[in-house]
Parts: C-alpha cells; sequence; structure tokens
C-alpha cells in the first residue's frame, strides 16, 4: 500500500487535551501519596506560560514536613503546609502576568485556589475532576468563579 507522506496525521491532540495531558504530566511530580495535582496556564496565543502541582513550599523539605490527613493535631496533617497545584502553576508564571489567560487543572479549584485564580486575572478554568463538589470549599469557589464570570 502507498502512503502519503505529504499528508498530515489526523489522530493529533487537540489543544484542551494537550494541555490537560501536560496538567497530568506535572501532577506526576507530586510526593503527595493521596492526591496528585497538577496544573498548566496557558496564554490566548496557545502558548503554556506556567505549570504546577502540589508540593511543599520552597526550603521545606518534602522529607521533614507531613504527608499525613487525619492526625488529631493539625500540625501534623499536610494541609497547613501544602502549595496547590494552581498557586504553584501562578507562582511560576514565566511572563508578567496571567490576565486573559486559561488554566487547565486535575482538579475543581478550591476555594483559596479560586481566589488567586479570579485576583491573577485568569478567565477560565478547564478542569477534570470534580469529585469535591458538594464539600464547601468547592461550592465556595464556584460562588466566587460565578460571580467573577469565569
Ligand atoms: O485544587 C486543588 N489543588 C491541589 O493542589 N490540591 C492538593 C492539595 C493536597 O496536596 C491534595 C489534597 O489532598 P487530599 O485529597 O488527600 O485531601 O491535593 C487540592 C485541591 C482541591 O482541594
Ligand atoms: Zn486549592
Amino acid at each position: 500500500m502507498a502512503k502519503n507522506l505529504n499528508k498530515k496525521r489526523e489522530n493529533y491532540l487537540n489543544w484542551d487535551e494537550y494541555f490537560m495531558a501536560t496538567a497530568f504530566l506535572a501532577a506526576k511530580r507530586s510526593k503527595d501519596p493521596c492526591s496528585q495535582v497538577g496544573a498548566c496556564i496557558v496564554n490566548n496565543e496557545n502558548v503554556i506560560v506556567g505549570i504546577g502541582y502540589n508540593g511543599m513550599p520552597k526550603g521545606c523539605h518534602d522529607d521533614d514536613f507531613p504527608w499525613e490527613k487525619e492526625n488529631e493535631n493539625p500540625l501534623d496533617n499536610k494541609y497547613y503546609y501544602v502549595c496547590h497545584a494552581e498557586l504553584n502553576a501562578i507562582l511560576n508564571k514565566n511572563c508578567a502576568d496571567v490576565k486573559g489567560c486559561r488554566i487547565y487543572v486535575g482538579l475543581f479549584p478550591c476555594n483559596e485556589c479560586g481566589k488567586v485564580i479570579i485576583q491573577s486575572g485568569i478567565k477560565e478554568v478547564i478542569y477534570m475532576s470534580d469529585k469535591h463538589s458538594h464539600k464547601p470549599h468547592t461550592i465556595a469557589s464556584k460562588l466566587m468563579m460565578d460571580s467573577a464570570g469565569k
């Protein structure tokens, strides 16, 4: 059979698939044993301008801070310490600001990330999982995003 190499491939990733896959690749860097989240920020020319995943702050060693979640003492759980993927992606931006960009994220952003996303000027959130949709932090995040027109 002859094959025309001048013809373009048909089964390539579309932009949404490509950026979400990039977010999932970033998530593989996470040390969180329970939930690995990745985020990818893209400008209106479809150029990636920021990537992040959930992890401990710089200088706070992964082995020195807890990854547990159910200890009685909250200081022994990860939640006070870990930086969320969306926050890291915004802080890691390689441009002056992320106004008008969109963010691809594996999990619907919590209320704290929702605030940062709104304040940064990101205009659209594209997410994969909404497994915490019933939780107050997600409901609060959606209330703010709806109000802010995200
Ligand atoms: O939007 C998010 N972005 C994000 O990076 N995370 C991270 C923080 C934690 O490391 C982990 C949540 O932990 P867990 O699912 O065990 O409660 O996911 C969690 C959320 C949503 O809660
Ligand atoms: Zn968050």
